[in-house]
């Protein structure tokens, strides 16, 4: 039997709704095999972040060394890496193990407002990690930051694409979580069309790992082998899905239920 393998080098979030323990609930819901190198180690839960602690490079690449040099990866999915020394670290083992179904999920403020990315690690995501990836996946206030512009407008969130494209990512999509339209839009760019994926916005407090869940979606069906605009199709319909059935577990902003889509996909209510 082959199996597509799917890696995410992110952060663990103890609470269990975004970074590490998201993306491998994602993998598995898409029957995907996953694999993870951890970056960081947060104390997390719904109400917020209560610690950040930085693996050191040392681990990280060993992680990531253990994985390329036996079981391989067909897709690999980056969250929150924290500093410019992991990016540079992360981005050298990518070419060296020439993986090249990259998502980057530039991760950069945790909802409450917790900082998970440096700030002068920016740069270093723009030089060395963007030109990698095959799909990079900023919500609104990454792609303000990526592509050195304020956001309002959709006009605005098509240029920010391009500006990203310019970079060196192959697939951008802007997602539309920050936006203030009812229905919400995310927005594939390949560098010639732009593809709309749109959808009802709910209106819950349970959104907590979303991005991260969407991102590792797309990273499990790359891994599969499918097409960029495929993956981010079934992307959009597993955290739809993940959103609207509503778990409402912690007292804050609690996360989204990842075996929703396979409970549709069998018709279980
Ligand atoms: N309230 C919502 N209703 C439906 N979909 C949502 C909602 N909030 C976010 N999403 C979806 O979740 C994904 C992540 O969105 P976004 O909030 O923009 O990113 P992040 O979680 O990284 O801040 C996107 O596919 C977006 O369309
Ligand atoms: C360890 C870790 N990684 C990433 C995030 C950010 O997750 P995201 O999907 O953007 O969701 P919110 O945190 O914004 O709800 C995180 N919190 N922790």
């Amino acid at each position: 039997m082959t199996i597509g393998k799917a890696l995410t080098i992110a952060g663990s979030d103890s609470g269990g709704g975004a970074g590490i323990q998201a993306d491998l609930k994602t993998f598995q819901e898409l029957n995907v095999f996953g694999m993870s190198a951890i970056t960081a180690v947060t104390a997390q839960n719904t109400l917020g972040v209560h610690g950040v602690y930085p693996l050191s490079v040392e681990a990280v690449v060993k992680q990531i060394e253990a994985i390329g040099t036996d079981l391989g990866a067909d897709a690999v999915k980056t969250g929150m890496l924290f500093s410019s020394e992991i990016i540079q670290a992360v981005s050298e083992c990518i070419i060296r193990f020439k993986w090249e179904n990259i998502v980057v999920d530039p991760v950069m403020i945790a909802k409450g407002g917790a900082s998970l990315l440096q700030n002068e690690a920016i740069a270093a995501l723009k030089k060395h990690l963007l030109p990698l990836a095959m799909v990079i996946t900023p919500n609104i206030p990454e792609a303000e930051v990526l592509a050195d512009m304020s956001i309002d407008t959709i006009d605005d969130r098509l240029e920010a694409a391009k500006r990203l494209h310019q970079l060196g990512a192959k697939h951008v999509v802007m997602k539309g979580g920050h936006g203030r339209e009812e229905e919400l839009v995310d927005i594939l760019y390949d560098g010639v069309e732009f593809t709309y994926f749109k959808g009802k916005r709910m209106v819950t407090k349970n959104t907590h790992g979303t991005g991260c869940t969407f991102a590792a979606a797309v990273t499990a069906e790359l891994a599969k082998g499918k097409s960029v605009k495929h993956a981010v199709e079934t992307a959009k319909r597993f955290i739809q899905a993940a959103i609207e059935d509503d778990l409402e577990i912690g007292s804050g902003h609690g996360p989204t239920n990842h075996w929703a889509y396979q409970k549709r996909q069998r018709g279980v209510k």
